[in-house]
């Protein structure tokens, strides 16, 4: 059968940001009667509430959210093992360990966390080829690299890690066509390329690759509808808009693409209703996919929104002096 590679944008889809729909979209999900606690999946809370905070400071309005109940939310799904579950009571995982330091600094809450008892516990996370599990189930995935490496930088603790282990590790994950995969031998994928190439400009290691052979396979990911997909024939989505820009951002090499049909599909991807992004033009919105369409707006310049970190998905603002100095 033939498979389609690419979308069509629907004639009438919005061609600029509908910024103040989005925050009423994310903010819905934390009304009294709708909060976290019953809308947002368990599995995933924590995560979401950052993507929707996140959403929140790019788009200026974070003063509408009620920072002391999130703060205290998130503080509560803290384990004796010194990382963060998705909920209270739920196992530590790197994931959202991430996200809850994420969300923290984003409130200027870092403080209430204690940087030595997390950095230990990601520690612990690391196996002797340098790699990192995301919790005890052991599995590998070079996302995990991403979630350790940021979480310790921005807690000021990247040397809890064995550094030139981990990057040992990724360099063992880099395919010849020039991008990464999960794991050594795995097939090269944008969301793996973002991690590893984010882990290595966290490490300071960005010279181990060929940033100009990485950057020609992340520009092949743009299909003719202007969108970017995550493999060769697969469908273009706005999340890998973010994996994608975002790592041509820390490669120097944003150029690669073209920007303005970019913009195109990720305005063509809100949901002009509810407002929100979908991931791709006429789906169902969602906070994940919201989020990362403004970031990715937001890495093109739209000077309505806060500047963001292409490594950290976070604003400047919030990061002050935890930015990777850059070299291009
Ligand atoms: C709806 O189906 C899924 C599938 C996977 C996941 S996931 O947690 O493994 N994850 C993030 C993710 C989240 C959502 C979502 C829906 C509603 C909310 C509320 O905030 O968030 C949706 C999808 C999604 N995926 C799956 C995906 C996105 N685009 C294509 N796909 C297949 C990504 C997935 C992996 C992930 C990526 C980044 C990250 O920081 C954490 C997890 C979650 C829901
Ligand atoms: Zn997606």
């Amino acid at each position: 059968d033939f498979a389609r590679k690419d979308v069509d944008l629907p004639q009438n889809s919005p061609n600029e940001l509908l910024k103040d729909l989005h925050a009423n979209f994310i903010n819905q999900y934390e009304k009294n009667k709708n909060s976290y606690h019953y809308i947002m999946a368990e599995h995933l809370r924590v995560s979401g509430i950052y993507w929707c905070v996140n959403a929140m400071d790019l788009s200026k309005q974070l003063e509408r959210m009620s920072t002391e109940e999130i703060v205290n939310y998130v503080l509560g799904c803290r384990n004796t093992d010194g990382g963060y579950g998705p909920a209270p009571g739920h196992d530590s995982h790197l994931l959202h360990t991430l996200c809850a330091v994420q969300t923290l600094i984003i409130f200027n809450s870092i403080e209430k966390a204690d940087a030595d008892t997390i950095s230990e516990y990601v520690k612990g996370l690391q196996q002797e080829d340098g790699s990192f599990c995301g919790d005890l189930s052991g599995e590998v995935d070079t996302r995990f690299t991403l979630c350790s490496l940021a979480t310790c930088h921005l807690l000021g603790r990247l040397s809890t890690l064995n550094i030139d282990s981990a990057v040992r590790f990724l360099m063992r994950c880099y395919n010849t066509d020039g991008g990464f995969g999960t794991r050594p031998g795995s097939e090269s994928h944008s969301g793996q390329i973002y991690c590893c190439v984010g882990a290595l400009a966290i490490a300071g290691r960005l010279d181990e690759i060929d940033r100009d052979r990485t950057a020609e396979w992340l520009a092949f990911r743009q299909c003719d509808s202007g969108g970017l997909n995550g493999r060769p024939e697969k469908l273009p989505d706005v999340c890998y808009s973010w994996w994608v820009l975002a790592s041509l951002a820390i490669l120097g090499r944003l150029n690669f693409i073209d920007s303005d049909a970019m913009k195109k599909f990720i305005y063509a991807c809100q949901d002009d209703e509810t407002g929100g992004f979908a991931d791709r033009p006429g789906d169902c919105a969602d906070p994940f996919h919201t989020v990362f369409g403004i970031a990715a707006l937001s890495l093109f310049g739209d000077d309505t929104l806060e500047s963001v970190d292409p490594i950290f998905c976070m604003t400047k603002r919030c990061l002050g002096d935890k930015q990777v100095e850059m070299y291009y």
